[in-house]
Formats: structure tokens, C-alpha cells, sequence
């Protein structure tokens, strides 16, 4: 057995998002969000299954906080609720929605917890959808005055600021494909919608500069590593469309203040312009501090002609699946981060979503024997030393998720948490991934 050390000052941390654990819905003066609507409407979210209670940590918080200090994490990660603040998305701040994030952020920091904030995990407030949503500019605004309003409050109290949580899931996944909220379909309106997230982030991100506000600010784009079953050119072509489509399409406009031109005639070719106005490539550019990678999965492509939108298929090669019918890369993990130390550089990066969904039971004693969960953590924390010894800028990693949570369009089936969610009686109870990660961060490093 050999022991992986990790550096004494890499941030262990665990994530969650506002929707997905809070509950209390309409508790406290919080306005309905898209997220509300969609899981509202029958059919969007498998079993009819909405966020209106969750896993109650609108309530439950302590308990959350205590399960994070007993694991030993520095830092925890979580979205704010636009409609908890600006219950029209704009207008009157509703102080009892500040209050709640108070608690949060108090409770933490008692805990010698740091809290890592996502100002937006998808939960958009219904009145701005009702006028065009991130499709309308004016959503930018509206956007910048609500993280002011935040950024203000909490100043010198949380340290790492996240602007978005994954423009593509925003955009495409939630208005070209149509499996999130609000559940469009069109093409232009994704490539508008990635574009107005992307101006709204780098606007926000002038806003914190402008204000002076302490710690480092980011953002958290979802990156997946695909290459080419064969080295044949169209297998090559095929690839790289479907890496660009999550990835450089993202990544270069933020970190670069260009779109890549071969996927923006790739767009023009289906139809879809960007939407550029005077001066949005430099605010997407604005510098930022860290970059936020959730990684997940990847796998192999080939060309098909007139396949998909890109002509382009995945293909089997028999990775071990997760109960989300995803790959196991682990190695896609090292791969990606490499790719984005050479094509990036040097930026500071903090892998702020990682973790894998499994079937799981309550067991004798409430315990949760998930060693396949368990497993995929030792197998990601490996490619994680490997990469840190590689020289790539890895500053920490966010496990997803804290709880098992309202998996989005998936609804409660989909257990990705490395504490069991009791949806019944919405106790918490720690599996053995959790007193895995627990004895990682307490050794700092793991024996293999
Ligand atoms: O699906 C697991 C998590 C989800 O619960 C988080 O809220 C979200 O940030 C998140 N992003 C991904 C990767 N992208 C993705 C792909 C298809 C559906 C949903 C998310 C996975 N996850």
C-alpha cells in the first residue's frame, strides 16, 4: 500500500443547491422560481416529484452544518435563492430571505466551515421567465443588482463567490433540449441564452470588483471529456464538436473573450447566431480568480452523418455505468484538467461538483453500505493527487452532493448524496462514502 498525500492547504468541501434542499417554497416571502413551475407542470420531473419540501434544510441547516464539521470539510458550497431575495426577481429585497442565508453563513462559520457560494444554481425567478427570462438582456440587470445585493451583506463573511452554475445546463439542456426549466427547445434561443449567462457573469463579476468585496470569485462550467473512437478525421471532427459543445463553448468566451470559430460556424450552419453586442466579449473576459469545473463524466464519439446536432455519436466501450447511465472516467477527469491547464493556463482550479449516483438501501442501524459510491470517489481522489503532482493548479474539490436531493428532472430516485435523505422522515444518515471521504480528509490523503 502506498499513501497519497494531499497538500495540508487543499480545500476539502462537499456541494448542494438552493432547489434542491431547501424545501419551504413558499416560506418567508419566497417567490416561485422557473424551477417551481417546471416540476409543477405534470410530466417534467419523473414521478411528479418537486422541490416544495426536499430534504426542509430551509429548516433542517444545523443539522446539515453539524454533518459537514462531524465529515471535517473546510468548506461548503451552496446556491442562494434568487426568489428568496428578489421574490419578482427585481424590486423590494425580502429581508426574511437574507435572513435565512444569515443563519446559513453564521452557523458555518461557527463551525470554522467556509462557505463557497453559487449566486445562481438554476433556480430563476418565474416573474423575470415570464419576460423572456435569460433570454431578455434585461435579466443581466436584474442579475448584477441582486449579487450586489448579496455581495454587500455578506462581504468579509464568505470568501468564494461562484457566479453561475453550469451556462451549459442553463442554456442548452434547459432551452434546446428541453429537459430543464422552462423546457424550450430551440437552438437560437440557447446559443442567446449562453450568451446573456456569460455577459451577466462577467458583469457581476465587474460589479464585485467595483465594490471592493474580499475573497475570490469564479464561475462553474460542467466539462466533459470526449475523444474519437478512431483517429479517422471525421471520428476527430465528431469529437471535438461534442468536447466543444460543453466545453470550449464555455471556457473561451470566459477565459478568453472568443467564441471558437469552427463551433460558431457550426451554429450558423443550423441557424443560430450569437447574439454579440459592443463590448460583451470583454465583460465575459472579465479576469477572474479561480475556475469552477463539475466533472462527471466523458467517453468516445464517432462520426454519424446527421446525427444529433453535431453528426456525431457516443459510442459503447464499456466503462462501468452509474444509476445515471454515466461512464466512470476517472481518467477523463485528468484528461479535461489537463486540457484546460494547456489551454488555459495556470488558473487557479477548484473542482466544484464531482460524485456519482447509485442505487441505495437503508441498511441495519440506518447505515447506507454505497461502495460503489465509495469506490468512484478513491478512483476521481487518485486522478486528483495525480494531477496536483502533474503541476496543475487543483485547489480543491466539492464532492456532490452532501445529501441526497431533488435530482432535477429526475425527481428522489436518483441518490447522489454521501448522506441518505429519509424522504419520509427527512432524518440524515451518513453512508460509508461518507466515513470514507471523512477518514481522506482527516489523513489528508488516502492509502492505495
Ligand atoms: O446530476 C447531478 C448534479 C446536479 O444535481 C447538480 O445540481 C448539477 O450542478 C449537476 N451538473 C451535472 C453535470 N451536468 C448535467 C448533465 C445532465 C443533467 C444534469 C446535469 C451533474 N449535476
Amino acid at each position: 500500500m502506498a499513501k497519497l498525500n494531499f497538500p495540508s492547504d487543499f480545500v476539502w468541501g462537499t456541494a448542494t443547491a438552493s432547489y434542491q434542499i431547501e424545501g419551504a417554497y413558499q416560506e418567508d416571502g419566497r417567490g416561485l422560481s422557473i424551477w417551481d413551475t417546471f416540476s409543477h407542470t405534470p410530466g417534467k420531473v419523473v414521478n411528479n416529484d418537486n422541490g416544495d419540501v426536499a430534504c426542509d434544510s430551509y429548516h433542517r441547516y444545523e443539522e446539515d452544518v453539524a454533518l459537514l464539521k462531524k465529515l471535517g470539510v473546510k468548506a461548503y458550497r451552496f446556491s442562494i435563492a434568487w426568489p428568496r431575495i428578489f421574490p419578482q426577481g427585481t424590486g423590494e429585497v425580502n429581508e426574511k430571505g437574507l435572513d435565512y442565508y444569515r443563519r446559513v453563513v453564521d452557523a458555518l462559520l461557527a463551525a470554522g466551515i467556509e462557505p463557497a457560494v453559487t449566486l445562481y444554481h438554476w433556480d430563476l425567478p418565474q416573474a423575470l421567465q415570464d419576460k423572456g427570462g435569460w433570454a431578455n438582456r434585461d435579466s443581466i440587470d436584474a442579475f448584477v443588482k441582486y449579487a450586489e445585493v448579496i455581495f454587500k451583506e455578506f462581504n468579509g463573511k464568505i470568501k468564494q463567490w461562484i457566479t453561475f452554475n453550469e451556462t451549459w445546463c442553463v442554456s442548452f439542456l434547459s432551452n434546446y433540449i428541453g429537459a430543464h426549466a422552462p423546457g424550450n427547445k430551440d437552438l437560437q434561443l440557447a446559443v442567446t441564452v449562453a450568451h446573456n449567462c456569460m455577459v451577466a457573469h462577467g458583469e457581476a463579476v465587474k460589479k464585485f470588483r467595483a465594490l471592493g468585496i474580499e475573497g475570490q470569485i469564479g464561475t462553474t462550467h460542467n466539462l466533459y471529456w470526449y475523444e474519437p473512437l478512431t483517429t479517422k478525421p471525421e471520428d476527430v471532427e465528431a469529437a471535438r464538436r461534442s468536447r466543444a459543445y460543453y466545453n470550449e463553448w464555455f471556457m473561451e468566451p470566459t477565459l478568453k473573450g472568443t467564441y471558437p470559430q469552427f463551433m460558431v460556424d457550426w451554429y450558423r450552419s443550423k441557424g443560430a447566431e450569437v447574439p454579440i453586442q459592443d463590448g460583451d466579449m470583454e465583460t465575459i473576459s472579465q479576469p477572474i480568480d479561480f475556475i469552477g469545473v463539475n466533472f462527471y463524466s466523458g467517453g468516445y464519439t464517432r462520426y454519424k452523418k446527421d446525427e444529433g446536432l453535431f453528426d456525431s455519436e457516443d459510442v459503447q466501450v464499456g466503462f462501468d455505468k452509474t444509476f445515471m447511465d454515466w461512464n466512470v472516467y476517472p481518467d477523463g477527469l485528468y484528461k479535461v484538467l489537463s486540457w484546460v491547464k494547456d489551454e488555459y493556463g495556470d488558473i487557479p482550479i477548484y473542482i466544484t461538483e464531482n460524485g456519482a449516483c447509485y442505487e441505495d438501501e437503508l441498511a441495519e442501524g440506518n447505515r447506507v453500505h454505497d461502495a460503489l459510491r465509495a469506490d468512484y470517489y478513491k478512483k476521481h481522489f487518485i486522478q486528483l493527487h495525480r494531477l496536483i503532482e502533474s503541476g496543475v493548479q487543483l485547489k480543491g474539490y466539492f464532492a456532490w452532493s452532501l445529501l441526497d436531493n431533488f435530482e432535477w428532472a429526475e425527481g428522489y430516485k436518483k441518490r447522489f448524496g454521501i448522506v441518505y435523505t429519509n424522504y419520509e422522515t427527512l432524518e440524515r444518515h451518513p453512508k460509508d462514502s461518507y466515513y470514507f471521504i471523512q477518514k481522506v480528509i482527516a489523513d489528508d490523503g488516502l492509502e492505495v
